[in-house]
């Protein structure tokens, strides 16, 4: 049985009283690497759980996990692994996955344990509720559709690589992609959104270890900052915008779960109205 940590769900109204502590206490995920270990977070914000399995010496099993009250964690969820490290390969359902460096593996509701494996490996893990079986689905990068956005005089020119969406890797209710930029845009997600229907979880990589994001939370007119270093996650609340800019080029993951897929169906913040 693995132990999770548990973060509730938090109101606009008691973000906007929390200090730097406190904001990164609930919305900030920094423990996710631990060597030989797994390090999962059951969030209730749509049930979704991030977590980081790190196999340096040998192979790690998830089987049950405390907060889902059920045999196996994925009796009643799907999940998706992306390798953050170079080659390593999971297990589920007698079937073995090789993946690559940033190719995501989704596998579906009654997948049974999973087992992760690779001495260069890092598996960066979410997981949310599903209510029918989907077969298992590998996509790298080239399989991704790829939608460009923004330009180069706003600093944010980037491509979006839809891995699970309703087009791509079919799922129960994770979307979830990558997003990566032109070489000196650093804003992403800039203008913001929300979408009060979905949750959202970034992580962001491939950011020098010495430098830093500057995350942007909360509501569109009442905004926070985060200052997040490499391969750490940040947890968006379907009321909180979720954009930040690097001290230097990055790349992240987000993953989204709620009541649609609809990667479009986001309320824009005009710029005017950020405060
Ligand atoms: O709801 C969608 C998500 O916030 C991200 O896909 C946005 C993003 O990757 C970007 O604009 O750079
Ligand atoms: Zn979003």
């Amino acid at each position: 049985m693995i132990k999770t940590q548990l973060r509730r769900a938090i109101d606009p109204r008691h973000a906007k009283t929390f200090d730097t502590t406190q904001l990164r206490e609930e919305f900030l995920v920094d423990n996710l690497w631990i060597e030989d270990d797994v390090s999962l977070t059951y969030t209730q914000y749509d049930r979704m759980i991030v977590g980081g399995a790190w196999p340096k010496s040998g192979p790690l099993t998830i089987d049950a996990v405390d907060q889902t009250g059920t045999d196996g964690w994925l009796d009643r969820r799907e999940a998706v692994l992306v390798n953050l490290g170079t080659s390593g390969t999971v297990e589920a359902k007698g079937e073995t996955y090789e993946l690559g460096r940033c190719d995501m593996l989704y596998l579906g509701m009654g997948s049974g344990a999973v087992t992760v494996s690779g001495s260069d490996a890092k598996f960066y893990i979410i997981s949310a509720p599903a209510h029918r079986e989907i077969p298992a689905q590998l996509a790298t990068i080239d399989q991704a559709n790829q939608v460009p956005l923004g330009s180069r005089d706003s600093c944010n020119e980037r491509v979006i690589y839809q891995f699970v969406h309703p087009a791509g890797i079919e799922s129960c209710q994770i979307v979830m992609g990558m997003t990566k930029f032109s070489a000196g845009s650093i804003w992403n997600t800039m203008p913001a959104h929300i979408h009060e229907r979905r949750s959202e979880i970034y992580i962001y990589i491939d950011l020098p270890d010495d430098q830093n994001i500057i995350h942007l939370m909360g509501e569109p007119d009442e905004t926070r900052h985060l200052v997040v270093r490499n391969e750490q996650a940040v947890l968006s609340p379907p009321w909180s915008i979720h954009s930040g800019a690097g001290t230097a080029a990055y790349s992240f993951i987000w993953a989204m779960a709620g009541d649609n897929m609809a990667f479009t169906d986001m309320d824009m913040v005009p710029m005017e109205d950020l405060r």
